[in-house]
């Protein structure tokens, strides 16, 4: 712990979704950790392992293994070795979305039902598979979170069938949260501005959407991982122990503005 005034001491969490120091799921982490919380990490598959294990070394996390969730045994077997290392979880981080890349661009409507199946089931279903698996290690106090995304309320270029997913996602936060309330076990979600991230850099025009949104958002700029981290943080943490089935924007504010603001430049010098 270093900094941290050790809100999160004695809680141990799973963080699902690192795939770089870049995630945002890494800034949930490195936040938790600040405050004391001891973490378990998953990877999907040998590529992301190679780059998980030293990060998992920085913060004297563990490892419990490889996770793609298109595959329930292996979210059985995760949870196992959670169950066999800890006995029980405190929290839960949910960092985990897909889409084919050649679908975020263009039009939504040409989406195929192949790849509306496969991302809602990764980018949505995911969430509340994962939860069935994590409700049976946790005690009342328990936390949850998702990440979500803007796209999810409004239309946005290229998001597509992501926005689609990512509603579904907030609607499964309130009914996870209204399932498992009454064992005091907590449910939210935050939706993160855009970001620089592997994820984001298979989204049509991702530059222009982050320089939009650094003119037009209230603090006129974009938002970091540490800053979603300590919300993250926050909503898992007994600092929120009132809140659940929330959608908690951390965005620079950008989802109050309703119109472009009128001192930002041309839209076609923003997209350079
Ligand atoms: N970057 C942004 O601008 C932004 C904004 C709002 C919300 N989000 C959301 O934040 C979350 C994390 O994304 P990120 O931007 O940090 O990108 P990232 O690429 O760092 O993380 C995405 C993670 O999803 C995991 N994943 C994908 N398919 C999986 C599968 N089948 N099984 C297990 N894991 C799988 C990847 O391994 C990766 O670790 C996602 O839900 C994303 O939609 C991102």
């Amino acid at each position: 712990m270093s900094g941290g005034s050790g809100v999160m001491k004695g809680r141990r969490g799973l963080v699902m979704g690192v795939a770089n120091n870049r995630s945002i799921a890494w800034g949930i982490a490195k936040s938790c950790h600040e405050q004391g919380a001891e973490l378990a990490f998953t990877y999907q598959g040998e590529a992301l392992e190679k780059r998980v294990r030293p990060l998992a070394a920085e913060l004297g996390a563990a490892v419990v293994g490889h996770c793609d969730v298109t595959d329930p045994a292996t979210i059985d077997q995760v949870f196992e070795e959670v169950k066999r290392v800890w006995g029980g979880l405190d929290f839960l981080v949910h960092c985990i979305a897909f889409s084919d890349k050649d679908e975020l661009t263009g039009r939504y409507i040409e989406t195929s039902a192949d790849n509306f199946s496969k991302s809602l089931f990764i980018s949505c279903y995911s969430f509340t598979a994962i939860a069935q698996r994590a409700e049976k290690l946790m005690q009342p106090g328990g936390a949850m979170l998702t990440l979500t995304y803007y796209g999810a309320e409004k239309w946005m270029p290229h998001y597509n069938v992501m926005g689609v997913a990512k509603a579904a996602l907030e609607a499964s936060v309130r009914y996870l949260a209204a399932d498992l309330g009454p064992n005091g076990i907590r449910v939210n979600a935050v939706s993160a501005g855009p970001i620089k991230t592997l994820a984001a850099s298979g989204i049509g025009d991702f530059r222009y959407i982050l320089k939009w949104n650094e003119l037009n958002s209230p603090l006129r700029r974009t938002v970091t991982i540490e800053e979603v981290g300590d919300v993250g943080m926050y909503l898992v943490s007994d600092l929120s122990r009132g809140v659940t089935g929330e959608i908690h924007h951390v965005d620079a504010g950008y989802h109050v503005v309703g119109m472009k603001n009128p001192d930002a430049p041309d839209l076609t010098l923003a997209k350079d």
